[in-house]
């Protein structure tokens, strides 16, 4: 069957068929190509979930669970800070149980090793500082409850969704890590001066633990020796610039090794915008 594509207008045309609706749905839970409509969104998956679309149906039992509705989703309850130096904030259960199994269910058929981004080059390669697997969320894997997720992570963090790189989820088995590194761009580097001139800093990470039934796995702080770990569906978000806006090199930090268990998370990357084209 041909691909019946992203396009908004060629997929109105279709719109009684559940996967053109799924996709309609995704596209205005995002934005893209179509104004930014959460509650339209809903409709959209709602016609979806009742023409049978597998994934629609899920999400949308998933959603109608969570308590509040879209009012309350959007306004995430203030952090805490758990260390200055660097800016770090905890997010008590920030997503539910139900909302982690989901994203990880999500992202498992898809993991493949984890890159590192090359400083020469700018482009993603394997390496042995970091051993995980990961999948990096594309359209096609996208659903309505991942933009809503990425949408309470930006106003979390006060941030535009625009500027959301697409988000991650990790699975690190015991031994495998993300050795010491920090998230922001070197603009001294070469191969990272057109992303940052095309999409600005990577200013601030949010994670979510998907789960807490593993040991060790800390995302750890060479600065002060902090270690953190929060319960399943917690979300801890940092600076990686100082409030000047400069890169903010207290922020190195690893994803240490599960000595037992698996460890899941989402990873976050936020920029200030949406990346320029032409
Ligand atoms: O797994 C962790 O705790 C750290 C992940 C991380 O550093 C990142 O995603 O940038
Ligand atoms: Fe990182």
């Amino acid at each position: 069957m041909a691909d019946i594509g992203w396009d908004p207008a060629g997929l109105e045309r279709l719109a009684d068929e559940g996967e053109a609706l799924h996709r309609l749905a995704v596209l205005s839970a995002i934005g893209l190509g179509t104004p930014h409509d959460p509650p339209l969104a809903l409709e959209r998956l709602r016609r979806a979930a009742d023409l049978g679309h597998a994934t629609a149906v899920d999400s949308l039992a998933l959603l109608d669970a969570e308590s509040g509705g879209l009012e309350a989703w959007f306004r995430p309850p203030a952090p805490r800070r758990v260390s200055e130096q660097p800016h770090v904030l905890l997010a008590d259960g920030f997503v539910s149980p139900a909302i982690c199994d989901w994203l990880r269910g999500r992202a498992e058929p898809h993991l493949t090793r984890a890159e590192i981004y090359d400083p020469v080059s700018g482009a993603g390669r394997p390496d042995p500082v970091r051993t995980n697997t990961a999948f990096a969320f594309d359209l096609a894997a996208t659903d309505v409850a991942l933009v809503l997720v990425r949408e309470r992570i930006a106003r979390l963090a006060g941030l535009p969704v625009p500027g959301l790189e697409p988000c991650q989820v990790l699975r690190y088995t015991p031994g495998q890590k993300f050795d010491w590194h920090v998230d922001f761009l070197d603009p001294a580097v070469p191969g990272h001066r057109d992303d940052l001139a095309r999409s600005g800093q990577r200013i601030a990470t949010c994670l979510i633990w998907l789960n807490d039934d593993f040991e060790g796995g800390e995302t750890a702080f060479e600065t002060g020796d902090q270690r953190f770990r929060g319960r399943k569906g917690d979300a801890i978000l940092w600076a990686n610039v100082t409030p000047n806006g400069a890169a903010d090199p207290l922020t190195r930090h690893a994803g240490l090794p599960p000595t037992a268990g698996e460890k899941w998370i989402l990873s976050q990357w936020m920029r200030p915008r949406a990346p320029l084209h032409g």
